[in-house]
């Protein structure tokens, strides 16, 4: 049986990291989930319980929520889960168009942050309704009546019936629930008669199930027997199980107009799901698609190397397997001649790459070595042709460029009144072109024109450790535009190590090219012999440090004939050995590819 649709509510949570989403979240299923605990024991157990054991996560992406409301009437609520990070903007973009209305969480302490304003917004660009929540009103510093009118003052927001809750404590949850009923519209259209459309929210890898794939239905129903198609690839289904997440997954008959579930059918890899698609029944298929996504552009790309040649194909499975459940994330093989053989990786931003990079070294046990993160540029050749560079390394003879384009951001940082003067003077080392300075109460609310280059590095915590925490931030990608580019090449002992190359604007190259020599000199090793590090630009040097030679002996300090202690020192040096790499002559340690970056203004 179906739902009908005035008895649905198909809402998002938006808010700024640490505003208190997630303990909603649990909040409003603990609340919901009493009507039925005693069916639901024994699903749980089913489903929850082996999944847990063998440590698989179960991606939450939605959350049926059923709920008897005071005017006695039984509704059902989706839940459907947004990550907070600026890397997943867009997957944040994706799960709001999939339903009507946002439920607006703001910490009444802290108030309206970055992450807030651009998920609020993306918000109301999707038609939501929106109803305001101050959550945390149990902290002393709480200021709900000041928050609220600073949320209808900054967003244009009627606050007027926001609800005031501590997450926490559960204080005025049972309200969000009757504000999601009253405040927030069913689905708009659907009809059940009609051939079946569906959207393809999102899609992850189940050990047991193959791949899941999350989806709205539009019009019609879904359910098992049927054969789908997928009207963006044309790929065929056959549809195996449909059911929902309450949040323990739960089969059910079919899913009609209005709702979100799953469904499984013989699909091998995440990839031939593409989200934003169109699912229909290849029987009687619907006449025109739903409008469609773009998929997820990767704008960050760096090299992973294994420390030790010999993990090759262990990376090589390893990225295979995470490549399954993360469509975003790409790769192709590399081969440098420093580093051997690897892959080039792209990543939505900075912050995928460290939980990609993360995962490589902890679920597959793997030492890496990372490369200068890159954002891809656009050559524009002489002869008319434009190439997409994704690694410095493969830069064209620069007698054949005309011009270089690189990707710009808008960045939109909040931060109280006593760091403006740091943050200002970090965007303009950036080379920042300030479009707008206003304030939010006591804080400034900065925007920025910046170019991705200067971003990916370390921008995010140099604003951080500016401002001790309390800036926030968050940034959109806007246009290529032409700049004064030049490769930045590093040589180590007379060689050039291709992995530490980069393209660097020419007014910050030999600042930058002195700041990269400086941290080498620290992070590499003394050898036997003296050591050269310079930076050039193609013949010229710009910068230049020498590591002096030292006879390095470890055991000098063990006198006598302590061999234990002896053996165990040698053990020691040689695990640090494995964490290096050896370049030519020269052992260069894996956190130096890291730490080099690192400029520190
Ligand atoms: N005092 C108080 N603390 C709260 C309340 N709600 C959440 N918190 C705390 O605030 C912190 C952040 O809460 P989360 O629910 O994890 O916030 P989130 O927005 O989901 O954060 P991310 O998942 O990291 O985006 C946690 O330490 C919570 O315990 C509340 O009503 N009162």
């Amino acid at each position: 049986m179906t739902t009908p649709l005035d008895h649905i509510r198909n809402f998002s949570i938006v808010a700024h990291i640490d505003h208190g989403k997630s303990t909603l979240a649990d909040r409003l299923i603990q609340l919901t989930g009493a009507l039925e605990e005693r069916d639901m024991k024994e699903q749980v157990l089913d489903s929850m319980d082996i999944e847990r054991e063998r440590g698989i996560t179960i991606k939450a992406q939605t959350v049926r929520l059923n709920y008897r409301a005071k005017n006695g009437e039984d509704y059902v609520l989706n839940l459907i889960d947004t990550p907070g990070h600026v890397d997943f903007a867009y997957e944040v973009s994706r799960s709001l168009a999939a339903c009507e209305g946002s439920l607006l969480v703001v910490d009444a302490s802290q108030g309206v942050e970055a992450q807030t304003l651009a998920n609020v917004y993306q918000a109301i660009d999707n038609n939501h309704e929106i109803v305001v929540v101050l959550n945390k009103v149990d902290l002393p510093a709480a200021e709900p009546e000041r928050i609220r009118e600073q949320v209808e003052e900054v967003i244009g927001l009627d606050a007027s019936n926001a609800v005031l809750i501590s997450a926490k404590t559960g204080l005025g949850v049972p309200d969000v629930l009757e504000a999601i009923v009253h405040q927030l519209p069913p689905p708009r259209e659907g009809d059940i008669a009609a051939p079946l459309k569906a959207m393809l929210v999102d899609s992850w890898y189940d050990a047991y199930l193959g791949v899941i794939v999350l989806v709205r239905i539009i019009d019609g129903v879904m359910k098992k027997g049927q054969t789908i198609r997928m009207m963006g690839t044309g790929a065929k289904y056959l549809v195996e199980r449909t059911g929902v997440f309450k949040p323990a997954r739960v089969n059910v008959d079919e899913l009609g107009p209005g709702e979100f579930g799953f469904f499984t059918g013989s699909i091998k890899e995440v990839a031939d799901t593409r989200v934003g698609d169109t699912i229909t029944e290849d029987r009687r298929p619907t006449q025109k698609a739903l409008p469609g996504f773009k998929p997820a552009q990767p704008v960050v790309f760096c090299g992973l190397f294994p420390v030790d040649a010999a993990d090759f194909e262990d990376l090589r499975a390893a990225v295979g397997k995470l490549r399954l459940n993360d469509a975003s994330f790409s790769y192709e093989m590399e081969t440098s001649a420093a580093l051997g053989f690897g892959f080039r990786c792209g990543f939505l931003g900075l912050l995928h790459l460290e939980i990609i990079q993360e995962r490589l070294e902890r679920e597959f046990n793997l030492d890496l070595i990372a490369t200068a993160p890159s954002v891809v540029y656009r050559m524009n050749l002489i002869d008319g042709t434009t190439k997409e560079l994704h690694n410095p390394a493969d830069m064209p003879d620069v007698v054949k460029i005309a011009s270089i384009e690189e990707p710009w951001i808008r960045a939109t940082i909040l931060t109280p009144d006593d760091y403006l003067g740091g943050i200002l003077k970090l965007c303009q080392d950036r080379r920042g072109i300030q479009a707008d300075l206003s304030y939010v109460g006591k804080r400034a609310m900065l925007t920025y024109d910046l170019p991705l280059n200067e971003v990916v590095f370390d921008f995010y915590d140099r604003l951080k450790s500016i401002s001790k925490g309390y800036a926030s931030f968050d940034y959109h990608l806007t246009n290529y535009r032409e700049g004064d580019l030049v490769k930045m090449s590093i040589l180590v002992n007379d060689e050039p190590v291709d992995a530490l190359s980069m393209l660097v604007h020419r007014s910050a190259a030999e600042k930058r090219g002195r700041a990269m020599c400086e941290k080498l000199k620290e992070l590499i090793p003394q050898h036997l012999f003296k050591i050269p590090i310079q930076a050039a630009i193609g013949g010229r040097i710009i910068a230049r440090e020498t590591v002096s030679a030292l006879r390095k002996d470890v055991t000098a300090k063990c006198y006598g004939g302590d061999v234990t202690r002896k053996r165990k020192l040698l053990d020691k040096q040689k695990e640090g050995k494995k964490r290096m790499r050896q370049f030519g002559k020269v052992d260069i340690p894996q956190e130096a590819f890291i730490q080099a970056l690192k400029m520190g203004d």
